[in-house]
Parts: structure tokens; sequence; C-alpha cells
């Protein structure tokens, strides 16, 4: 299997309607870690994880894995605030992406089933995803984001709107995966979740990344205004 990371972003920006909402961003993702996005709302955070993803195209600049562009797209996944189920049964949410990778539907089944369990959903596996809890379906569609064991992540807020037991096991979920070599994006609102997850962080604020540090280094000192505004909660101009 081909390395797709690191990855390199040479002055990309992503324009809209004659409205820059990103950009130019300068980055280099290399490959091990968690990184955590923060910033206010409207800061590009999501926009910043859609172009990573190629499901924004850069205005100017651009976005380069270390691998072809198809082998590069195979190897990443993500998942949304809001979890897109697919009109399937839990069990066919999960063995999609395998066999439409040309796994054989037996060993999709079996990894599927093995996933279900280690998500809590074990015996749920032909009732239609739509109707799990929210909480559960973030589960699943994370279960089915990291089942191809993906090199690359990228999690938009995906603890929004969750109970606090739920997000335990998502972030549970998280950490295995950063453990086993998955290289993490993640945006999140959540302070204190970023402190639990984070190896580093990028700060954005008005389109720009204005930080990018170390956990350690960006939570004891971070270096510019905005930042230390949005760490002790006051509101960010
Ligand atoms: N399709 C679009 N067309 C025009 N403007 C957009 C579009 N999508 C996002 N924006 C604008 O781009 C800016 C960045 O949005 P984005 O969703 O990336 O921010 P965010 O940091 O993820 O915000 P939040 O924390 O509220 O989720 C915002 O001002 C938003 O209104």
């Amino acid at each position: 299997m081909v390395n797709i990371l690191p990855l390199f972003v040479q002055s990309a920006s992503v324009k809209k309607n004659g409205k820059c909402l990103l950009g130019p961003v300068d980055l280099e993702l290399g490959e091990a870690g968690l990184t955590i996005i923060l910033g206010p709302n409207g800061a590009g955070k999501s926009t910043l994880l859609r172009l990573l993803h190629g499901l924004e195209k850069p205005s100017e600049g651009r976005v380069r894995f270390a691998a072809p562009r198809a082998e590069a797209y195979a190897q990443q996944a993500f998942v949304f605030q809001t979890p897109v189920m697919l009109r399937r049964t839990v069990l066919g949410n999960l063995t999609y992406p395998l066999t439409a990778h040309g796994t054989k539907r037996a060993e999709a089944q079996k990894q599927a089933l093995t996933w279900l369990k280690i998500i809590g959903l074990a015996g749920h596996e032909h009732q239609r995803a739509s109707q799990l809890s929210g909480g559960e379906r973030q589960k699943l569609a994370l279960a089915r984001a990291l089942i191809r064991a993906p090199q690359l992540l990228f999690l938009d807020e995906p603890c929004a709107n969750l109970d606090g037991a739920s997000t335990r096991d998502i972030e549970g979920l998280i950490l295995k995966a950063r453990e086993a070599g998955t290289r993490i994006l993640m945006a999140t609102h959540d302070l204190g979740q970023a402190r639990r997850l984070a190896t580093d962080v990028l700060f954005l604020n008005k389109g720009k990344v204005t930080e990018a540090a170390s956990a350690d280094s960006f939570f004891s000192s971070p270096q510019t205004s905005e930042a230390q505004a949005f760490l002790k909660g006051d509101l960010v101009i």
C-alpha cells in the first residue's frame, strides 16, 4: 500500500461568489498524530476539512498528496457532524465500503459484525440505519469510516449534540484509530475534548490559520491575542 502522506497545501484558498471563505493556507501534514482544528463559528474549519478531502476545489493554490489522486482518496474517509446513513440496514452500511472496494461479501459481513460488537450495536444488524438514535448513527458512521483502516480520517464535529456517554465512546474509537496509525484531522468546539485528544492544534480565525502548534504549547502558551481570547472563552473579534 502506498503512503498518501505527507499532505502539502500550497497557498490554497476557497472563494465563493467573490468572497474568500478560507486562505491562503500553507500546510504540511505529516504521517502521525491527531490534529484538532479550533476556531470561532465561521472561521473556516469545515471548509478546510472539505478542501483537504477534495469536497471543495481550491480557487487558488493546490492540495497535493504523496500518492496519485485516486489512490489518495481511496485511503481516506470523512465523518460529518450529521452522519449520512445509507438507505440500508445497519449491517449494510458497514459492509458497503468493503464490498465496494472488492472484499467478498462473507468476509465483509464477518468484519462488519466485529465492528458492530465494538460499537455496542451487536444484535441491530438487520435494523434500518435510519431508525438508530443520533449517538448510535454517529458510532456507525465512524465504524463505517474506520472499517477499511484509512490512512487519513477527517472528522467534522463528530460529537456535536451527543451526550457524555456517546461522546466518551466516540473518543475511545478515535483514540484507538490514532494508536493504530490513522492520521486524524478533527474540528471541534469542545475545548475539553481538544485537550483530551490533540497531539497538535490548528487555530483558525477569519479563514486564516492563525496558529499551528503542538497541543502542549498551544494550550499552555497561545501566541496570538485571538487564540488567547478563544481559550479564555472571550469573544474573538
Ligand atoms: N457554500 C457556501 N457558500 C457561501 N458561503 C459559505 C458556504 N459554506 C460556508 N460558507 C461561509 O464560509 C465561512 C466558513 O464556514 P465554515 O462552515 O467553514 O466555518 P466553521 O469554522 O466550520 O464554522 P462553525 O464553527 O460555525 O461550524 C462562513 O462565513 C460561512 O458562512
